[in-house]
């Protein structure tokens, strides 16, 4: 194997099939299980969207209701879990904390030492059940903490995306707020073989099991290449500060070489399938709000960006700054991915072990020649 055999970065490299997600940059279009990701955002609950993504099919109305039924049953802690967050810095990375918080979780779990245990299909579908009833308890509570407030208990009258947002705030916002919150999960959800699912499928393919696989994942997305975007781009908004900076403040940028977090993608190179629903989504926050500043800084900053380079905003350029609007810290933003794409991990840990090939691929050498120890 040569250098020049490389294909850096895994580039243009097709690793496996999935029927999960289909990304298709020629056509600009994303489709969880066959349906285009517009479609789900415009008409499903996010509980829905994880029973697609891990069954294959929508639920119907009773397998919603079952399902609903089981992941608010779920919601509440362990004291352990409640322990072990509360034992962390309280100025940590809430990225950290939320891994650590995952990996306790795979301590909990007494079906993990029964023979065959780590990667039982029904076991591992109850797991990724459980991640995702209790990752939203333990991001409210994350997010409360850092503002010296105590955690909000699950509330099994409201929905997912509402619960999350009471459990976080101890109120709701509108109707529309709590739907743009929704839509942004829907459109996080999933995405092939993007770095963090690919990491949880390395690790799945060892049989390995569940919880270290999305503690993995959850490393990889922390990186500010990936999912990391979301947060730096509101760090990016904050640098800059008006529209009328946009310019200078992108000649400085780009002669130091800077990457422009929240634009560019591997794969679509002609703008990301989910921004125009995530900036749809945006703008009801902006209306809402009456952030013209915000506003006329997004667009400046996206005009100028695109006429200079060519390249396109990404879904995390919407989301930080949709995030902000609904209140959240900026450092909370990466987890709120975490709590969405939790399900399109899930989803390829199980796939993958279904159909299993431990993934180890070549390296082309390019240290010294064999030589020997001295003396020999
Ligand atoms: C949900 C998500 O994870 S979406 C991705 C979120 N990440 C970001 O927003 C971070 C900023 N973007 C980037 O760093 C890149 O666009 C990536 C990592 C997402 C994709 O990168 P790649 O496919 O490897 O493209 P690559 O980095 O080779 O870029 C090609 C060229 O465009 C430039 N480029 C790409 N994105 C950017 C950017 N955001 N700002 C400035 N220049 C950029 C590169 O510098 C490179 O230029 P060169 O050919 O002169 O060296
Ligand atoms: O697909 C990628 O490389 C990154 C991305 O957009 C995602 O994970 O949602």
């Amino acid at each position: 194997m040569s250098a020049s055999e490389v294909k850096k970065g895994l580039a243009g490299v097709v690793a496996d099939v999935t029927a999960i997600s289909k990304v298709n940059p020629e056509s600009n279009s994303l489709l969880y299980r066959g349906y285009p990701v517009q479609e789900l955002a415009a008409t499903q609950p996010f509980e829905a969207v994880a029973y697609l993504l891990w069954h294959g099919e929508l639920p119907t109305a009773a397998q919603l209701a079952d399902f609903e039924r089981l992941e608010r049953a779920q919601r509440a802690l362990a004291p352990s879990t409640v322990a072990v967050l509360e034992t962390m810095p309280p100025d940590a990375h809430p990225m950290d904390i939320v891994r650590t918080a995952v990996s306790q979780l795979g301590t909990l779990d007494d079906t993990l030492h029964e023979p065959g245990g780590w990667t039982d299909p029904q076991l591992d579908l109850d797991r990724s059940a459980l991640l995702f009833a209790q990752l939203p308890t333990i991001i409210a509570a994350v997010q409360r903490r850092r503002r010296g407030l105590a955690p909000i208990p699950p509330r099994a009258d409201l929905d997912y995306s509402r619960n999350f947002l009471w459990m976080t705030f101890g109120e709701l916002p509108s109707d529309a707020a709590v739907d743009v919150f929704r839509v942004s999960l829907v459109l996080y959800a999933e995405h092939s073989f993007n770095a963090s699912t690919f990491t949880a499928r390395v690790i799945a393919s060892t049989t390995s099991d569940l919880y270290s696989a999305v503690v993995g994942a959850i490393g990889a997305l922390k990186g500010p290449l990936h999912g990391g975007a979301n947060e730096a781009v509101m760090h990016i908004f904050e640098e800059v500060g008006t529209a009328a900076n946009v310019v200078p403040w992108l000649d400085r940028a780009l002669a130091e070489k800077r990457k422009i977090m929240g634009f560019g993608h591997r794969v679509y190179k002609h703008g990301d399938s989910r921004v125009p629903t995530m900036h749809a989504a945006l703008e009801v926050l902006l209306d809402e709000s009456g952030r013209t500043d915000l506003a006329a800084l997004y667009a400046a900053l996206e005009s100028e960006f695109v006429a200079r380079k060519g390249i396109y905003p990404n879904l995390d350029y919407p989301s930080g700054p949709a995030y902000h609007l609904l209140g959240f810290d900026t450092e909370i933003f990466t987890p709120l991915f975490v709590a969405a794409r939790v399900t399109g991990w899930t989803a390829h840990i199980m796939e993958q072990a279904a159909a299993n090939a431990l993934i180890r691929p070549l390296s082309a050498y390019s240290g010294v020649d064999e030589r020997h120890v001295p003396g020999l």
